[in-house]
């Protein structure tokens, strides 16, 4: 029997016509049974659902915002489809079940779930919209609901899988379907034991791809994406970047933890685990081999520039003359925990701890209302993280001449700093 393959698009591979009509083109050749097809939403969809969400919390007018997503998702369908195909009726009635559930009273205390319940509508419409066009181009492919087969906790927004009920799943009712034909299905998006829909973290769906593998005991997965494959900087920010033909597991972690978003962090660990490789290929140039990603014997050194943006530097200075102890460190990391924040970067001295975390709506207000009264706390908003790997001291000066350095840390292979613009 094949082993089975997966294949991961992403907003950018399905963000419009032309990026659906090259999808097709990329699978006419490759698509065979025992093949899952993973997708995300459409381009930017998943921002304007959050877009909405915030709007409804602060009970404004959402109803442009809704109009002009529907439109998008139509608009991709004219230019794929028949006026008279069974897509548009389709996608109406998405648009009815969205407006349903945004009916539903919102609270800051139930954000989470009801992000929850919304978000995944993106998935949902892409991957029916991707699925009925392979049809209408005669790649036959099965939809699969992934709420069926990724089993998780209850953890809104940042659910854990249940790795044990998801793998039955893919056991019992992936794999007999996918003996037959190739299955397409919804990355991002899972359930908890009651039924309710989950999400796995925000650019999740990279991670979805590894949770099948995993689950399947697949033969590869393979990331479409906007970019040659994994490269030793963002090339949206960086000129001159190299790309990598090979990585090893423990280096592509690293990377993805320090923020290199062309990968979801959480996806490495369950392929290198089962030793599935990871390839990482551009939907612009299909047969150019990418990167791969398994095990190699030994890992290169050459520099790596990761930057993450939206920064923001907390500073906790004990009062009373005292000195920096480990209850300190407890307290604020029982904050930060029960917040579902995680700290990017640490340092402590005598009488300050400062962390380094991700912007996040409400979440700095509520950690500053829980430890105001144990600390002095000031804090910077609007900044970057800069990490660079196996730095080169001349091309680390360059990179931070143009900025302020508010906090520098640096271990034999890793330097940090946290910069804005002067
Ligand atoms: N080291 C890196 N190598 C390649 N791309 C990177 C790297 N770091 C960040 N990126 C960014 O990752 C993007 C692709 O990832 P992403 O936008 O999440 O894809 P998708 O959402 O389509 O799956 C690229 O356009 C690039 O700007
Ligand atoms: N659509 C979701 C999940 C995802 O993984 O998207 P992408 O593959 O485009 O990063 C998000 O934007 O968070």
């Amino acid at each position: 029997m094949t082993k089975t393959q997966i294949y991961k698009f992403g907003g950018a591979s399905v963000k419009d016509a032309a990026a659906v009509k090259n999808l097709a083109k990329i699978l006419r050749n490759r698509l065979r049974n025992n093949f899952v097809i993973v997708v995300s939403a459409m381009g930017k969809t998943t921002n304007h659902l959050e877009t909405i969400l915030s709007l409804k919390l602060k009970d404004q007018d959402y109803s442009v915002n809704s109009t002009i997503l529907k439109a998008f998702h139509l608009d991709i369908c004219k230019e794929l489809f028949p006026a008279e195909h069974v897509i548009f009726p389709k996608i109406e009635n998405y648009f009815i079940l969205l407006h349903h559930e945004l009916n539903n009273p919102i609270s800051k205390d139930n954000y989470d779930e009801y992000y929850d319940r919304i978000i995944g509508f993106g998935e949902l419409l892409s991957s029916r919209i991707v699925m009925e066009y392979l049809c209408f181009q005669d790649l036959l492919v099965l939809w699969q609901d992934a709420r069926e087969l990724i089993c998780t906790d209850s953890d809104f927004r940042f659910a854990k899988v249940d790795w044990e009920k998801t793998r039955r799943n893919c056991q019992t009712q992936l794999k007999p379907k996918l003996e037959q034909f190739p299955v397409l299905t919804q990355g991002f998006i899972g359930s908890d034991p009651k039924g309710r829909p989950t999400t796995l973290g925000r650019e999740g769906s990279d991670f979805t791809a590894a949770i099948l593998a995993a689950s399947l005991d697949a033969a590869s997965v393979t990331i479409w994406k906007d970019v040659p494959g994994v490269l030793n900087a963002d090339p949206k920010i960086f000129s001159d970047t190299v790309l990598f033909s090979e990585l090893d597991y423990q280096q592509a972690a690293e990377m993805t933890f320090y923020g290199a978003s062309v990968i979801h962090p959480k996806t490495i660990k369950p392929l290198a685990n089962a030793g599935i490789p990871l390839f990482v290929k551009s939907f612009i140039n299909p047969e150019e081999a990418g990167t791969k990603i398994h095990n190699l014997s030994k890992a290169g050194a050459a520099q790596t520039i990761v930057v993450k943006k939206d920064q923001i530097l907390v500073s906790f200075k004990v009062t009373d003359f005292a000195f920096i102890e480990e209850k300190h460190i407890h307290l604020i990391y029982e904050q930060l925990q029960r917040l579902k924040l995680r700290v990017n970067m640490l340092q402590t001295s005598a009488i300050t701890i400062s962390i380094v975390i991700d912007s996040q709506l409400f979440k700095l207000e509520q950690l500053l209302a829980e430890l105001k009264n144990d600390f002095e706390i000031r804090y910077n908003e609007g900044l970057e993280l800069l990490t660079v790997l196996h730095a080169d001291p001349a091309a680390l000066a360059k990179l931070i001449s143009d900025y302020e350095v508010l906090l520098e840390q640096s271990t034999r292979n890793t330097t940090q700093i946290v910069r804005r613009l002067k």
